[in-house]
C-alpha cells in the first residue's frame, strides 16, 4: 500500500557504495512494485557537481550491475523522479541543495513532506544533521534515516543521539539495522508466538545455547579503510547480531504493534550482561595488513566471536554465542537453537538442534533424532527442511526494499530505538574500550580454534557439521 503524501527524498551520499549495492535499487524496486508515495522526487547529493543527466546516467549502471532485471518503460517511467544537488551539504554551505528542493516545491507544492537518507560515512552524521537543523529541513513530518553504526561506542552513540534528540522527536528517527528487515528476522516472531511447538521450548528449561553464526568468505578490499576503522565486533557483533540476538530472546511483546515491538526488544537488551574478557575472542585474516589502506600493525578483528549472558528469568544461565568474520570459510547466516537432550529411557542421545537461516526469505532446519529402520534401536539423526516461502507465491521484500518502504508508512518496528542502542552499546562498552589483540586465522578457515572455548562442550554447531563431526 502506498503513502499518498507528496514525498521529497533526499539522499546524501548518492554516489557512494551502499548507495550503489542498495539504496537505489531499493527505490527502484518500490517504484516498479506501485509502493512508492503516489508523487515523489529522489534528490540525490554529494560533494562533487554532477549534472541531473548524470546522476541518472549514473542510476542506470547500478541498476545495470545491482538492480533488477527492467523494461524501459520501467526505466523511464523512474528516471524522471531523480535529481542531483553537488556541491556538498553543511550548516555553513548548503550547495545548491536548497535551490533543487525549491524546485521540487513547484512541482510538488510546499507541503511535500522530506525524507532525508544518511547513506554516508557515520563521520558525516552530526555535520549532515546540523546542516538539517540549520536551513530548516527538519519539520515536523519529517523523517531521517540514519545508516548503520550509528556510533562508533558508548561515548560517540551519546554525541551523536543527544544532536539528534536535540533537532527532532525520536519518532522521526529511523536507525536502520537491516538484519531487522529480513524476512527471516521477522519470522522468527511468527514461528515462536504462532506455533506453541517452538513458543513452549522458547526458554532455559528447553535450550541450552543459542548460536548467531554470520561466517562471511568476502574480504573487505574494496573498503578496507572504512573497515579498518572499524572491524567485525562493530561491524556486525555489536550492531546486527545483538539486534537479532535480543529478536530471538525478547519476551512477548503486549502486540505485534511496532511501540510494543521496540519496547520488547529494548527490554531484553538491558538485560545483555556487559560483556567481560572471557567472553571474547578476536580474529585476523592473514594478508589483511597487506591491504590498501591498512597500517602494518593493524589490530582491528576481521573476525569476532562472543559469548553474551542474557539475565532473564528465561534466558538466565544460557549462553548466547555470537561470531561473524571476513574471508571464512563460508558464508552462512544461522540463529542456532541447541535444544537439550530429554531425561528418559534413551541415553548418549545427541542434541537435536533448531536452525533459522536468514538470508533470503529464510529456511529452518530441525534435526532430530530418530530410530533408524531395521530390527534394532539403532538412532540416528535426521535433518527436516522447510524454506520458509514454499507454498506461498510471495518472494518477500528484500531488507532495503522492505525497510524503505516502512519508512514512507512511518512504520518504525524494525527499526533501532534510541533506548536500545544505549543499552547495546553500554553491553558492548567493556570491549569496544578494552579490545583483546586479534588471533592469526587462515584465510577460508574457521576463525581462530580458540573460539570453540566459547561454546563450551557443544562446539560451533555449523562448523561441526561442515567438518563432518
Ligand atoms: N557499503 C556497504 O556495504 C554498507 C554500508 N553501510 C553504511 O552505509 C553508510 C555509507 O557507506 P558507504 O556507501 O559504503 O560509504 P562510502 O565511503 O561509499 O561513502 C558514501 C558517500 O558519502 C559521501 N561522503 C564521504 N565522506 C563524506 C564526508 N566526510 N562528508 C560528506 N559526505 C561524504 C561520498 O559522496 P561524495 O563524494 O559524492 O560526497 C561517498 O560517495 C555508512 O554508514 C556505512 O557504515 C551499511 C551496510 C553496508
Ligand atoms: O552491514 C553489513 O552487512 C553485511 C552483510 O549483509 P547481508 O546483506 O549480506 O546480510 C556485511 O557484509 C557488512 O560487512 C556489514 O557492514
Amino acid at each position: 500500500m502506498p503513502s499518498e503524501d507528496p514525498t521529497i527524498f533526499v539522499l546524501f551520499g548518492a554516489t557512494g557504495d551502499l548507495a550503489k549495492r542498495m539504496v537505489l535499487p531499493a527505490f527502484f524496486e518500490l517504484h516498479t512494485r506501485g509502493l512508492m508515495p503516489e508523487t515523489w522526487r529522489m534528490v540525490g547529493n554529494g560533494r562533487g557537481d554532477v549534472s541531473h543527466l548524470d546522476f541518472r546516467g549514473h542510476v542506470k549502471e547500478v541498476l545495470d550491475e545491482f538492480g533488477p532485471k527492467y523494461t524501459a518503460e520501467q526505466w523511464d517511467a523512474f528516471v524522471e523522479h531523480l535529481f542531483f544537488a553537488g556541491g556538498g551539504f553543511e550548516k555553513s554551505n548548503p550547495g545548491s541543495l536548497l535551490d533543487v528542493l525549491q524546485e521540487a516545491h513547484d512541482d510538488l507544492g510546499p507541503d511535500a513532506r522530506y525524507i532525508h537518507y544518511l547513506a554516508i560515512p557515520p563521520s558525516a552524521f552530526i555535520k549532515i544533521t546540523e546542516g538539517l537543523d540549520e536551513h530548516d529541513l527538519i519539520r515536523d513530518d519529517s523523517r531521517v534515516v540514519y545508516e548503520k553504526p550509528y556510533g562508533n561506542s558508548l561515548a560517540s552513540f551519546h554525541e551523536l543521539d543527544d544532536l539528534v534528540q536535540s533537532v527532532m522527536k525520536e519518532e522521526q528517527v529511523y536507525r536502520i539495522d537491516h538484519f531487522l528487515g529480513k524476512e527471516a528476522t521477522q519470522n522468527i516472531h511468527v514461528l515462536r508466538f504462532a506455533n506453541a511447538l517452538f513458543a513452549n521450548i522458547w526458554c532455559k528449561e528447553y535450550v541450552t545455547q543459542v548460536q548467531i553464526d554470520v561466517p562471511e568468505t568476502l574480504d573487505v578490499a574494496d573498503r578496507a579503510g572504512f573497515y579498518d576503522e572499524t572491524g567485525a565486533f562493530k561491524d556486525m557483533i555489536a550492531t546486527h547480531l545483538f539486534q537479532v540476538a535480543a529478536e530471538v530472546a525478547m519476551e512477548p511483546p503486549a502486540s505485534m504493534r511496532a511501540e510494543d515491538l521496540q519496547d520488547a526488544r529494548e527490554s531484553v537488551l538491558a538485560a545483555f550482561r556487559p560483556l567481560e574478557a572471557d567472553d571474547v575472542v578476536f580474529g585476523q585474516y592473514e594478508g589483511y595488513r597487506e591491504l590498501p589502506d591498512v597500517p602494518d600493525d593493524s589490530q582491528t578483528d576481521t573476525m569476532a566471536a562472543v559469548r553474551l549472558w542474557v539475565d532473564t528469568d528465561r534466558w538466565r544461565g544460557v549462553p548466547f554465542v555470537l561470531r561473524s568474520g571476513k574471508q571464512m570459510a563460508v558464508s552462512q547466516q544461522k540463529v542456532i537453537l541447541v535444544v537439550r537432550t530429554p531425561q528418559g529411557p534413551l541415553t548418549h542421545v545427541p542434541a537435536s538442534t533448531i536452525e533459522l537461516s536468514l538470508k533470503g526469505t529464510g529456511e529452518m532446519q530441525v534435526q532430530l533424532v530418530l530410530k533408524k529402520p531395521g530390527p534394532d534401536l539403532d538412532l540416528v539423526e535426521q535433518r527436516i527442511d522447510l524454506k520458509l516461502d514454499n507454498g506461498t507465491d510471495s518472494s518477500g521484500l528484500p531488507p532495503y526494499v522492505a525497510l524503505l518502504h516502512d519508512v514512507t508508512l512511518g512504520d518504525r518496528s524494525l527499526f533501532t530505538s534510541s533506548a536500545g542502542l544505549e543499552r547495546a552499546w553500554t553491553a558492548a562498552a567493556p570491549v569496544v574500550d578494552h579490545p583483546p589483540a586479534p588471533v592469526p586465522y587462515r584465510p577460508g578457515s574457521w576463525g581462530p580454534s580458540e573460539s570453540v572455548r566459547l561454546t563450551g562442550d557443544v562446539g560451533w554447531v555449523l562448523q561441526d557439521a561442515a567438518d563432518g563431526s
